[in-house]
């Protein structure tokens, strides 16, 4: 979708991570274990309740190349046009409308394989987004492929079977606007820094480290990105509890744009220091729900304090997001 100019003001709101477990082969038990799930982030007790909840990338169909054909739907969604969900193609596009409607709350429904709806030659790993109502409002699909090469420790391909996205995405909701992204899309800054500079406050990815990449990446990304865009920074993994295939790292996290250094930790009352946290929740490895409220306050103070937002020097270098505004 393409946003418009003003973003919403960022209001409080809460955001729920699904750290969805027991992604089968079986993706009819995979379809109603993450609509389980999704109600179950939506009916929280002892705390505030979700105003958007997010699953997992690849969270109908295990996460390998050899895998992306035989799990792919066609979606057949095009930006700015009205979609049916009742006619829809997409089993999971039809569940997870349906969740978003029954819990009234936005919902980032991780990614799926996508077959292309014109001629089915291509596949995409494909996030779906949907409003409080159950609509459909944007697709984000996968820009840069996850293809690496660790010698003895982990070879991925995922262009192999996938093709990469070439469009940015981002939507409005009455408390934020959100930039999305899919997991290795986080290695490439350019894109967190493009939402950020088309007013995204938020950025949010379905992701999917592995044993090798998360501990050394993982939460050093999500602050690299935080920091960088003076944004909240969230990804959410699937649980490690395959027993043999892809290990994901797990340890979904939210991440404030106000990180406290290790010596503010220990000048700054427990009580600030409770209102300015660095990582506001991470999840084990294991199935959980992980909740973060999203204060503007520490928002605004971070780009007040440190002003890099007014202070680019684009005499010197050139604004590549103003280029970028135009292809979303
Ligand atoms: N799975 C991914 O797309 C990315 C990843 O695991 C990494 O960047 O590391």
């Amino acid at each position: 979708m393409a946003a418009s100019t003003e973003p919403p003001s960022l209001k409080p709101f809460t955001i729920a991570l699904v750290q969805l477990g027991q992604v089968t082969s079986d993706k009819s038990k995979n379809l109603p274990h993450a609509r389980e799930m999704i109600l179950k982030a939506a009916s929280r007790e002892g705390g505030r309740k979700p105003d958007l909840i997010v699953l997992p990338e690849c969270f109908n169909s295990p996460y390998g190349v050899m895998h992306f054909l035989l799990y792919a739907e066609t979606i057949g969604f095009t930006s700015g046009q009205p979609y049916d969900i009742k006619t829809s193609q997409s089993e999971t596009v039809k569940m997870l409308s349906g969740a978003a409607k029954e819990t009234g709350i936005w919902l980032i429904g991780g990614s799926i394989p996508e077959r292309d709806a014109s001629d089915g030659s291509k596949l995409y790993n494909t996030c779906t987004v949907y409003s409080p109502q159950g609509e459909l409002v944007t697709i984000h699909r996968k820009i840069h492929l996850f293809d690496i090469d660790i010698p003895g420790k982990i070879t991925f391909k995922e262009s192999e079977t996938l093709t990469g996205g070439s469009t940015m995405n981002m939507f409005d909701t009455p408390f934020a606007r959100i930039g999305l992204g899919i997991c290795y899309d986080v290695r490439f800054p350019e894109l967190a820094m493009i939402a950020a500079r088309s007013g995204c406050q938020v950025i949010i990815y379905p992701a999917a480290f592995n044993m090798i990449t998360g501990p050394l990446h993982w939460e050093t990304l999500h602050r690299a990105r935080a920091v960088d865009n003076q944004a909240f920074m969230s990804m959410c993994s699937p649980a490690r509890d395959s027993v043999e295939g892809y290990q994901a790292y797990g340890h979904s996290m939210v991440v404030d744009p106000m990180q406290v250094s290790s010596l503010s930790h220990r000048l700054c009352s427990k009580e600030s220091m409770n209102r300015r946290g660095t990582v506001l929740t991470q999840a084990g490895h294991l199935e959980e729900v992980v909740y973060a409220d999203i204060d503007p306050a520490t928002f605004h103070s971070a780009r007040t304090g440190i002003p890099v937002t007014t202070q680019r020097r684009f005499d010197v270098y050139p604004d590549v997001s103003r280029e970028a505004r135009a292809v979303m």
